[in-house]
């Protein structure tokens, strides 16, 4: 049961709202995911505020003021969704019905979702966020990034991006979703880049172009992301989703924290990528980061397209996030642990490879990971001392029953910077 206080962007103290310590003991398995890949057996760790404050051998567990005991169970990082897109109204069950039947998926259904959305008032608009926001938290996810881009006028990306500040994490401002119906795609993306910027830019953190045959021109996602990054956002890109395509380039140009989707990678594609990678240290987290591939392995199934290459990628040296990507068209579904699954099963990463990118890889395309403590805000997306409470306990003695297991609700309890939350 989630308590809906809970989905508040910035919560301190524990559940009685005060600053007292946990001790979480017998712990089966602790997956870290922090710089040293420390996977520890028997484990503990004591929670203080928001904060981590140890982590060791059960056998050497402080005291504190609470004792949980975790039976043995696995412990891992929450998730980290860092693709969604949570601001709508409706759902688009009769195109996904099509699709089954054989339809391709196209960028056009967009259209039906912002009417939709613009249908319904503030208010209802936040319960439909904020249960969503619920929906994520109940299955483990501790951080949130959500997108705008069912508003589409100037009135209602404004509107989008204000009530996902208030219910998220991370906003990114994706104007340049689609260009409605009956605008001119030139004069639309001067909008995107002038006025419709100048509204969200109170809101959002970051700008995202939707760069894909039916959606934005190479030269109209040039123009998104110069403006963007002009007015000091931080970029991403939906790229190379229905076929090969200039976004992932685009998003290696303009140094971007990630690309999105990436099923349809040419070699210079994963090279370029990689080479993004080059001059930062795996091992410390230093050197500038390079652009993050986020792998959306439950839209690639729900629109029948090739799952994202996520081995290829690692093999060749890029850092890859795994994201829900919760949307009414693509992939309705705010599950991280069946994208782990489906990342083991079907795409060939570890276990251990599959929970990292939907801990620390989500942390690194937002910019949140471990030793990158922006604006006093504490790391998220591993485990380890200093760094948000952010923990997911599984009823299962280890994080392979998520793969193991595949369907099986494993979630037993979740702690969002150190605050029970489930
Ligand atoms: N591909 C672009 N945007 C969303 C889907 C939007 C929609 O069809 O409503 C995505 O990430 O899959
Ligand atoms: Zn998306």
């Amino acid at each position: 049961m989630v308590d809906p206080a809970l989905n508040n962007r910035v919560m301190s103290g524990n559940r009685n709202g005060n600053s007292g310590s946990t001790v979480i003991t017998n712990i089966g398995e602790l997956m870290t995911q922090d710089l040293e890949h420390r996977v520890l057996k028997d484990a503990a760790m004591v929670i203080e505020g928001e904060r981590i404050s140890w982590i060791g051998a059960a056998k050497d567990a402080p005291a504190a003021d609470e004792m949980i005991d975790a039976e043995g169970r696995a412990v891992l990082p929450g998730w980290v969704d860092s693709h969604s897109h949570l601001v709508f109204a409706g759902d688009r069950t009769a195109e996904f019905e099509a699709r089954m039947a054989g339809e391709s998926y196209s960028a056009g259904g967009i259209a039906v979702t912002t009417g939709a959305t613009r249908s319904v008032s503030d208010d209802e608009l936040t319960r439909l966020v904020r249960d969503r926001v619920a929906e994520a938290v109940s299955q483990g996810t501790t951080y949130l990034e959500s997108k705008t881009g069912y508003g589409l006028d100037v009135e209602n990306e404004a509107r989008s991006a204000r009530i996902a500040a208030a219910e998220v994490d991370e906003v990114t401002y994706l104007g340049a979703h689609l260009v409605p119906k009956g605008s001119d795609p030139e004069e639309y993306t001067d909008l995107v880049c002038g006025p419709m910027l100048d509204a969200v830019l109170p809101y959002v953190r970051w700008a995202d172009v939707f760069c894909e045959r039916g959606a934005f021109t190479e030269d109209q996602s040039r123009r998104v992301l110069t403006a963007a990054r002009d007015a000091g956002l931080g970029l991403r890109v939906h790229g190379n989703q229905l076929g090969e395509g200039p976004g992932v380039a685009l998003a290696v140009e303009f140094a971007a924290a990630s690309v999105d989707h990436v099923n349809y990678l040419s070699d210079p594609d994963i090279r370029d990528l990689a080479g993004t990678w080059a001059g930062w240290d795996p091992a410390t987290g230093s050197g500038p980061r390079g652009t993050v591939a986020t792998c959306l392995p439950a839209c690639d199934l729900s629109t029948r397209q090739p799952l994202a290459p996520g081995r290829e990628l690692i093999d060749a040296g890029v850092q890859i996030a795994m994201a829900a990507n919760c949307n009414p068209g693509t992939s309705y579904t705010s599950s991280m642990a069946f994208c782990v699954t489906t990342a083991v099963l079907q795409m060939h990463l570890s276990v251990h490879e599959a929970v990292r990118a939907a801990t620390y890889g989500g942390a690194l395309a937002l910019g949140r990971e471990s030793g990158n403590d922006v604006d006093g805000e504490r790391a998220v997306g591993s485990l380890a001392v200093g760094h948000r409470a952010d923990l997911h306990l599984l009823k299962a003695p280890s994080a392979t029953h998520l793969a193991y297991r595949p369907g099986i609700p494993l979630t037993h309890s979740v702690w969002r910077a150190g605050v029970r939350a489930v």
